[in-house]
Parts: structure tokens; C-alpha cells; sequence
């Protein structure tokens, strides 16, 4: 074997005096700069995880990539058995933000680690301190020790997105002070429930509050669904969901309850409460705010899905633009990298600027986040409350559909080499695809960005001031497109305003002609061409805004490197209008398309230092095709011909001998 290594590495080895990875590093980008503010929040997070698993043999991406789902699920506990304890060591994880931040940082690895992590972490943990009060404290500090591991009951096998319907029901029985909790159909069946197949010893479950045969609608319970022999508990049904498309070292399972008897503190009663004796009492008149602010447990796990989507953008990115520095074809004599030609920088260089865009969108959000933390519990009705929930409803949507269909284009990018699984696209395509519906369907999500904007619209229509500073849009009006107001950040910021107006005024007359007197049918038919693109574009712009308020502040540091980001932004802002067709006549399009062409090349001209400064280290990237130093192929042959299975035969060969002998 080694004897054939060297073979193959004698005839692979590029010389190395050239290293063609410095012909996209022109300009002089301060790289540990960019890097810094790139990482920030809170970097020393993602510092601490990736030193942490440097050289360690549990998480060795492409030594694992052969295991059984039993395997890969006890790796992952391995890894988190590993990992947590020095984690609690050396952050704060009583607060939750640190505890989304290490779930961020372990998704630039692996999304399954993070995702078994995060349902316990995040979602779990948020929902009882946010619902929870004094008395579930104690549940708390357990969970925090992993004496307990909790998971997050919500979705049943008939519904997902309206978790207003919801059939789990807990009925109160004012006698014994108890709840009832049954599932009253098949179809009932808590289902997907991440760490339920195996881990879970308590679950939060979601279900109709029954008292007096009076539904007060869903409302969450911290239940115990295993003993101390890690059996489920009577009146629990408990099952494994089966193979997945991706993820498969989460555990997702399924649940059932039949006549489970838990006392009254299991009920999370911070919002609502059932007086001794025996009466509702809630601090919402409005049933539909009290369930809002029931799923805030969900804006830890959908700020997380932010950076995760981001991070696995950004890893297929660092792959592709290494993979397309070093790669030759064509050129005649001397061939050319494949990122010389124009097609290549037209794929690759406007998702370099959609993952700096969706960047920061994590890192807005962790800041409202950070702001309306405590104003969710004390005063959700605040604005800054629904400015968070209207942004991150739509940053969700925009950052999964960029890095999932970036991931696809970086992999394409890649020709042959870039379906090879030790490439790591398709264990990035594979669990990205989960964000576009875990934690709340991206689709549905894009919606509650609209109702957000919709009341600021018909605010401001009224004649009031603007009541949210990001719904800036409403008094923009058409820029002139020229070379000019092309290349000026200030007058990109105002077409893309414009583009929100264009659409707002489009949702506005759709909304005014339809005269249907049931409005949850005419907001329906408001949605596709309409509320849909208000959102998108609503987005976008404040993606754009932060970006370029980024590039500005890097210029006050560093010159040449906010330089940088500032072409970067442009790309952004240019890309998206290049999309869309709002208005504007065929010689304006036109040059909107050329000026995308011309920015792609200037961008191209640095890529690989830009995405060197942004990158994870090669031992968290997992990617052959993605090293640091360019030398793809020696690499590739060694991991090929290590797995299981490269030379010999199979253990099937005499079925060879009975196809011989078929006929
Ligand atoms: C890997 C994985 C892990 C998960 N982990 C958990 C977990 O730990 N706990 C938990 O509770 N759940 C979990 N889920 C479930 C997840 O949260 C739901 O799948 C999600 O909320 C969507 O619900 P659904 O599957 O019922 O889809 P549906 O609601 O049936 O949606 C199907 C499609 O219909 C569209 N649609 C629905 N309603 C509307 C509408 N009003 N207007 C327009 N279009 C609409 C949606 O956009 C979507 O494309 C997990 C799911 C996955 C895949």
C-alpha cells in the first residue's frame, strides 16, 4: 500500500516553487483584520471549538463517513461528551446566546453534532426559560449539567406549520391537580423529535390546554419521558423515525401519550396559570399574542440556523474558490486555472457576496437578540421585539436559500471531483436542507415578515410616522441607473429601496382590488409575486445596508481592506437588482448586467485571500478538495485509497462467478 502511495504521489505532486492559489490574492487585504470583525460576535467561541478538535480522532469528517446510523449516533454523543464539559468550562453557558454560539460554532463542522446539541441547548433550554418560572429552575440547572437531556415536542406527524391545531391535548383535572396528557389519534403522533429515538430523558410538550371541557388553546408542559433505566415512563410510547436524507447522528423520534398523568408544575406557567382554585388566568387577553410568545423558544434555534447556513456557504465557498485557483483546463499551452474564465467568476463570485450578505444577517440578529432578550419575557409587544421576529423571519428564509443553492452551484463548480463525498458537498447539501424547515417552514416564515411589514405599511398610509427605522422604504423613489449611480454605494442602497417601494406599491393594489370579504383568502392570494417579493426584498436591502455599514467600518481600520468588502457589497446589491424585473427599461437591465460581469472579475482578483480570512481551518473544513495549500490531489488519492474497500475484492465476488454462469 505505501509503496502505491508513492507512486501515485510522484505523479500527482505539483512543483511547488508556484503556488497558484497567490494569482487571486492581489491586494493587500489585512487578513487577521477581516477576520476578527468577520467572526464577531463573540469569535473566541468558534477559536475555542476548532482548537479543541485539532488532532483529535473523534472527529476525523472522512474516517467516520463509512459508519452505521447506530454508529454515527453514538460518535456524535462521544463527541458532545467530549466537548460540553470543556465548553461549560470556559464559557458562560447559563446564558443563552453562548449557548446558540456554541451550537454556531459546532455547525462550521458538522450540523449533525450541532443539531443534537442545539435541540437540547437551545430550543429545550430556551422554551423552560422563557415559559418556565421559579419552580422549574432546578429542571434548568440539571439540563445545564446533562443530568437530564431534554428535547422539544411540538410538530405531530399531521401537523407542522399550524401548530395552532395541534391534537395533543392536556386535560386538567382540578381534583388531583394533574394534567392529562393523551394523544388522541394515529395521527397525533409527535413526530421528528430531535433526541427522542434515544437520548431524551425529558421532553417539552405542546398541546391543548383543556379545562372544563373549555380549550384554551396550545400551551407547553416540561415532561419526564424516561426513567432511571432510560425505559420510557407508562403512558409513553416512544420510537425511532427511521432513516433521513441527512443527520442521520441526530435521533429524531416519535412519541405517543395515553392517559400520562403529570402533576401541575409541569404545566410552564409564566404566561398563563391555573389559579388554585381551578381557574385560567393569563396575562394576554390575545389568544393569538399569548401563542406567539409561546414559540420564543424557537428564536435561539432560528438565530443558530442564521450562522449555520451562512458557515455551510461559506465552507462550500472556500472549497470551490480553492478548487477553481489550482484547477487547470484549456488555455492552450499553458492551461488556466478555471477561475480565470468569466462563466466560472460569474457562478461563484456573487455567492461569495450573498454569504458576506448572509453573515450579516447573524450578526444583526444576535445583536436584537441580545437587545430584546429580557423585553421578550418582560414586554413582548415592544418593537424592537417584532422588529427581531420580522427580520429573522425573512433572514432565514433568504440565508438557507442562498447557501442551498450556492452549496449545489459550488459543488457543480467542482465538475467530478466535487461529487466525491470526501469533497464534503454532499454532507453540506444534505444537512442544509433541513433549515429550510426545522424550526419553523421558511415559506410560512416569509409570511409573519410580511404581516410585520404590512402593519408598518398601513401605519404610515394613516399618516403616522414610520413606526420601524428598517421599513425605511416607504418614502424611497426611482434613482436613475447609470454608470455612476452603479458603482455609488449610496445610490445602490436607494435602488434596492426603491425595489421594496415598487413591490410595496404592487402588494398595496393587490391587497385594494380583491373583494372577497374573507381576508385570510385574500391574504393568501396576496402572497405569490406579491407579499412574497415585498419580504425577499425587504431583506435584501437591510442585508445590503449592514453589509455596506461593515465595509465602512473596516475603512476606518484598514484602508484597502474595506475597500474590499465595499466591492463585495456592490456585487450584492448588484446581483439582486440583476434578478429582479421591476421597471426598469432593457438599456437600464442591460447595464445592471454588465456592471455585474465587471464586478465579478474585480472581485475574482482576490478571492482566495478574501476567502482564506474568512475560512475555517482545513481540519474543520473536512474537505480534500479544499486545502488551504492548494495541493488537492496528492490528498485526494490518500483518502481515496485508504477507505475500506479500494483494492481487493469484495466479499460478493462469487456472485461475478454466477453471472458467468447465468445463461
Ligand atoms: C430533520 C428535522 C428535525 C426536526 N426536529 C424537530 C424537533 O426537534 N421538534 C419538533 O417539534 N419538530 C421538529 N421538526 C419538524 C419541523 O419543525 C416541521 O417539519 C416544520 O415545522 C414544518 O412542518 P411540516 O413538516 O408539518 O410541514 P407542513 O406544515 O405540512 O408544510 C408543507 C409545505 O406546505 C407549505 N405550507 C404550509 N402552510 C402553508 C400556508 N399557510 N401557506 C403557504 N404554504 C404553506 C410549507 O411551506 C411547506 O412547504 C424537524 C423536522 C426535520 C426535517
Amino acid at each position: 500500500m505505501a509503496l502505491r502511495l508513492s507512486v501515485i504521489e510522484s505523479h500527482l505532486t505539483i512543483p511547488s516553487q508556484v503556488n497558484p492559489l497567490d494569482n487571486f490574492s492581489k491586494e493587500k487585504i489585512n487578513i487577521s483584520l477581516l477576520q476578527a470583525e468577520y467572526y464577531k460576535p463573540k469569535p473566541e467561541i468558534t477559536y475555542k471549538f476548532n482548537e479543541l478538535i485539532e488532532n483529535n480522532p473523534l472527529f476525523d469528517l472522512n474516517g467516520h463517513m463509512e459508519k452505521s446510523r447506530e454508529e454515527q449516533r453514538e460518535l456524535i454523543l462521544r463527541q458532545i461528551l467530549y466537548l460540553y464539559p470543556k465548553l461549560y468550562a470556559s464559557f458562560d453557558l447559563t446564558d443563552s446566546i453562548n449557548r446558540c454560539l456554541c451550537g454556531f460554532a459546532m455547525s462550521g463542522f458538522d450540523l449533525t453534532l450541532s443539531g443534537r446539541y442545539s435541540v437540547h441547548s437551545v430550543l429545550y433550554m430556551e422554551t423552560l426559560e422563557f415559559l418556565g418560572t421559579e419552580k422549574h429552575k432546578p429542571i434548568i440547572e440539571k439540563s445545564l449539567m446533562l443530568k437530564e437531556y431534554g428535547s422539544f415536542s411540538m410538530t405531530e406527524i399531521s401537523h407542522g406549520s399550524n401548530v395552532a391545531g395541534l391534537e395533543t391535548t392536556a386535560l386538567y383535572d382540578h381534583s388531583s391537580r394533574e394534567f392529562i396528557i393523551n394523544s388522541p389519534s394515529p395521527t397525533s403522533a409527535k413526530f421528528w423529535i430531535g433526541g427522542m429515538a434515544n437520548t431524551s430523558t425529558m421532553t417539552i410538550v405542546f398541546a391543548q390546554l383543556i379545562i372544563e371541557k373549555k380549550n384554551y388553546g396550545i400551551h407547553a408542559f416540561i415532561i419526564r419521558v424516561r426513567d432511571s433505566n432510560h425505559d420510557p415512563v407508562e403512558g409513553i410510547h416512544i420510537g425511532d423515525c427511521g432513516a433521513k436524507s441527512g443527520l442521520t447522528g441526530i435521533d429524531n423520534g416519535f412519541i405517543l401519550f395515553q392517559n400520562l398523568r403529570v402533576p401541575y408544575d409541569a404545566l410552564l406557567d409564566r404566561l398563563s396559570k391555573i389559579t388554585p382554585e381551578g381557574k385560567y388566568k393569563s396575562s394576554f387577553k390575545n389568544n393569538e399574542k399569548r401563542f406567539g410568545i409561546m414559540l420564543s423558544g424557537l428564536t435561539g434555534g432560528r438565530t443558530g440556523i442564521l450562522g449555520s447556513t451562512e458557515v455551510n456557504l461559506r465552507n462550500a465557498l472556500t472549497i470551490a474558490i480553492r478548487y477553481g485557483a489550482i484547477r487547470l483546463q484549456f488555455g492552450g499551452e499553458k492551461e488556466k486555472p478555471i477561475l480565470t474564465y468569466p462563466t466560472h467568476k460569474y457562478r461563484l463570485m456573487p455567492l461569495l457576496a450573498k454569504c458576506f450578505a448572509a453573515r450579516m444577517n447573524f450578526k444583526l440578529i444576535i445583536n436584537l437578540y441580545t437587545e430584546a432578550k429580557e423585553l421578550i419575557k418582560k414586554d413582548p409587544e415592544n418593537l424592537k421585539v417584532s422588529e427581531l421576529h420580522g427580520l429573522l423571519s425573512i433572514f432565514k428564509y433568504l440565508n438557507s436559500r442562498y447557501s442551498q443553492d450556492g452549496i449545489q452551484e459550488c459543488r457543480e463548480a467542482c465538475g467530478g471531483h466535487g461529487y466525491s463525498a470526501y469533497s464534503g458537498f454532499s454532507r453540506l447539501r444534505g444537512v442544509n436542507d433541513a433549515h429550510h424547515t426545522w424550526d419553523g417552514d421558511n415559506n410560512v416564515l416569509i409570511q409573519q415578515c410580511s404581516r410585520f411589514l404590512l402593519k408598518n405599511i398601513l401605519h404610515s398610509f394613516k399618516g403616522n410616522p414610520i413606526i420601524s427605522s428598517y421599513v425605511s422604504f416607504i418614502s424611497a423613489s426611482k434613482t436613475c441607473i447609470t454608470h455612476e449611480s452603479l458603482t455609488c454605494p449610496q445610490d445602490l442602497i436607494s435602488l434596492l429601496e426603491y425595489r421594496c417601494h415598487y413591490y410595496m406599491n404592487k402588494c398595496m393594489s393587490r391587497l385594494q382590488s380583491q373583494t372577497n370579504p374573507d381576508t385570510k383568502i385574500v391574504w393568501a392570494n396576496s402572497q405569490v409575486h406579491h407579499m412574497n417579493n415585498l419580504s425577499i426584498s425587504f431583506g435584501e436591502l437591510v442585508a445590503a445596508k449592514e453589509l455596506l455599514k461593515f465595509a465602512n467600518e473596516l475603512k476606518v481600520k484598514c484602508q484597502h481592506t474595506g475597500n474590499e468588502v465595499e466591492k463585495i457589497f456592490k456585487l450584492f446589491s448588484l446581483s439582486v437588482l440583476e434578478k429582479d424585473h421591476i421597471g426598469f427599461s432593457d438599456k437600464e437591465h442591460k447595464l445592471i448586467e454588465e456592471k455585474v460581469v465587471e464586478m465579478c472579475d474585480v472581485v475574482a482578483t482576490n478571492c482566495v485571500k478574501i476567502i482564506d480570512a474568512i475560512a475555517l481551518p482545513d481540519h474543520v473544513l473536512g474537505s480534500v478538495l479544499g486545502y488551504s495549500d492548494g495541493k488537492v490531489y496528492e490528498r485526494y488519492m490518500r483518502v481515496v485509497e485508504s477507505a475500506p474497500g479500494c483494492y481487493g475484492k469484495p466479499s460478493w465476488i462469487h456472485l461475478i462467478d454466477d453471472m458467468k454462469k447465468a445463461f
